[in-house]
């Protein structure tokens, strides 16, 4: 048979598949999208089970339809796994791209947009300091202190609720909640989200797990978003609230003679910070452990930076940001090295298009490869180093159009990161204040042979480094009298 053209333009070039036969690949598929490039550019199209695929390997292809042509490019897959049978249905990431999204992304970009993410920076710095006197006490449970501090900068935000070290009530549902989202995460997993029809399946026909699965998380997905919003509207009713996102938009929603349907766009933005926002920056600062494990000599190149600047008497703040290129570069090269999230989130097109003489049909779902990108090495020379001063002289590079910023590792157009201020912060902050006083090192085994780190990621939806060991070390007895004071500081 003929292929299909629209008004003569052919479907870009890819894999040959059949209905059945096109199989996304399951494990690091962004390798394996970034090895199709060499084979079928940089726009490659897969049909699997009904859904038609695009895959956007070079940031130019990316910049030009999901920026450029945002328009039709900007909307969401439907993900009955997640949306409709787990409950994630107030998720504004996932939502298609019309006026429900717009009111949740509109109040969400009011509390996060440039000017206004540095009001948390009092919050930012009092959790890195809990973490740098946590890493001081049980070294060896790093990433649990991570994830902590990540937790409650957006916990205090949220709901002006002050995280436990341990067993945190909302913590807990959270988490349980997000186990679910993650092993539903990657596109494709569930076979239900190419054929939605078999949502209708009941749970306990053979082949249905994924029903019971979905049915097992669907309590802390829902309590996710109820419980701590409870919980800020008792606090309002009994005057004990402390200033937070949720507490401020219900007084404003009382005070407005709020519109029944507004109270739960805020519920659902109240909740979003920490589905998206938490272990999203987990995993570029747990990068960040790795590369200073491996490079020594950048982390005491960067040492010596704070050190010229806090001359070792004080912690790191904020307005030290001019002073420390390094540390942006640090940070930058984090989230470059190993993306986030290395096939983004999904894009769907609502028009049909043509792009470079290729057709691209209407309800196309568009992955962009941001570890394609972030990985090219016509851009980032020896991509695979971790190297922050590839970042150092911003002129320079312009001229030879090498070392762009990683921008695209937060996303496209109308569906970029609204969190990426926030998160940059954080991630600054805690590599400040990690590298001020503590030496990251590789561990000694009992022989006293050093026990160097695999360099390796998880191949989730959600990419980390997967677990290593290494040694955190206050760098001297000044370091940790500057870790225990922290405390006293009261910021
Ligand atoms: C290192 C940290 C982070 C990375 C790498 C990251 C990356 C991303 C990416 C790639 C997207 C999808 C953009 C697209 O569709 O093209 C996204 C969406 C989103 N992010 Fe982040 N993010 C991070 C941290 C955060 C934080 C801290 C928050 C919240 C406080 C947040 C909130 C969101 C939200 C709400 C969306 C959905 C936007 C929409 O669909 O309209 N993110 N993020």
């Amino acid at each position: 048979a003929t292929p299909p053209t629209f008004h003569g333009a052919p479907l870009p070039p890819g894999p040959t598949s059949s209905w059945f036969g096109g199989h996304l690949p399951t494990l690091y598929p962004w390798l394996t999208y970034a090895d199709w490039r060499q084979k079928y550019g940089d726009v490659i199209y897969i049909y699997s089970l009904g859904n038609p695929i695009v895959i956007l390997n070079s940031a130019k292809a990316a910049h030009d339809l999901l920026e450029e042509r945002s328009a039709s490019y900007s909307s969401r897959p439907r993900r009955p796994m997640t949306r409709e049978l787990m409950g994630w249905d107030w998720l504004f990431s996932s939502m298609p791209y019309d006026s429900t999204w717009r009111r949740h992304r509109a109040l969400f970009q009011k509390h996060f947009h440039t000017r206004a993410s540095p009001r948390y920076q009092p919050i930012q710095i009092k959790e890195t300091h809990t973490l740098l006197r946590n890493l001081a006490e049980t070294p060896e449970n790093f990433w649990h202190h991570v994830r902590r501090s990540s937790a409650a900068v957006v916990m205090m935000i949220s709901y002006g609720h002050q995280v436990k070290d341990q067993g945190d009530e909302y913590v807990t549902i959270a988490d349980q909640a997000l186990t679910g989202l993650a092993a539903a995460g990657t596109f494709g997993t569930y076979l239900v989200d190419y054929l939605p029809i078999l949502k209708y399946v009941p749970a306990w026909m053979p082949g249905a797990s994924f029903r019971r699965v979905a049915d097992h998380f669907r309590k802390p997905t829902r309590e996710m978003v109820e419980l701590p919003f409870a919980m800020v509207r008792e606090q309002l009713a009994s005057g004990t609230a402390t200033p937070s996102l949720a507490a401020n938009e219900i007084e404003e929603w009382h005070r407005t003679g709020g519109n029944p349907s507004d109270i739960s766009v805020i519920k659902n933005v109240s909740a979003i910070s920490f589905a998206a926002g938490a272990d999203t920056t987990v995993s570029a600062i747990l990068a960040f452990f790795l590369a200073m494990t491996v490079h020594p000599e950048i982390q005491r190149e960067a040492q010596l930076q704070i050190d010229s600047v806090t001359g070792g008497h004080r912690l790191p703040l904020f307005s030290d940001r001019q002073s420390l290129p390094l540390i942006d570069s640090l940070v930058w090269e984090c989230l470059r090295w190993n993306p986030v999230t290395p096939l983004g989130l999904p894009h769907l097109t609502t028009q049909d298009d043509v792009y470079e003489g290729r057709w691209i049909p209407k309800g196309t779902t568009v992955l962009p490869n941001i570890w394609s990108i972030l990985h090219d090495d016509s851009v980032y020379p020896s991509p695979l180093t971790f190297d922050p001063h590839r970042f150092d002289d911003e002129e320079e590079n312009q001229k030879q159009a090498i070392n762009d910023l990683p921008g695209p590792a937060f996303g496209f157009g109308r569906r970029v990161c609204p969190g990426r201020y926030l998160a940059i912060d954080s991630i600054w902050i805690t590599i400040a204040s990690v590298l001020a006083v503590y030496d990251i090192k590789k561990t000694v085994d009992d022989n006293g042979e050093t026990i160097e780190p695999d360099i390796e990621f998880t191949s989730s939806f959600l990419s980390r480094p997967k677990p290593f060991q290494n040694s955190i070390k206050p760098r001297s007895e000044a370091a940790l009298r500057l870790i225990i004071q922290s405390k006293e500081e009261g910021l």
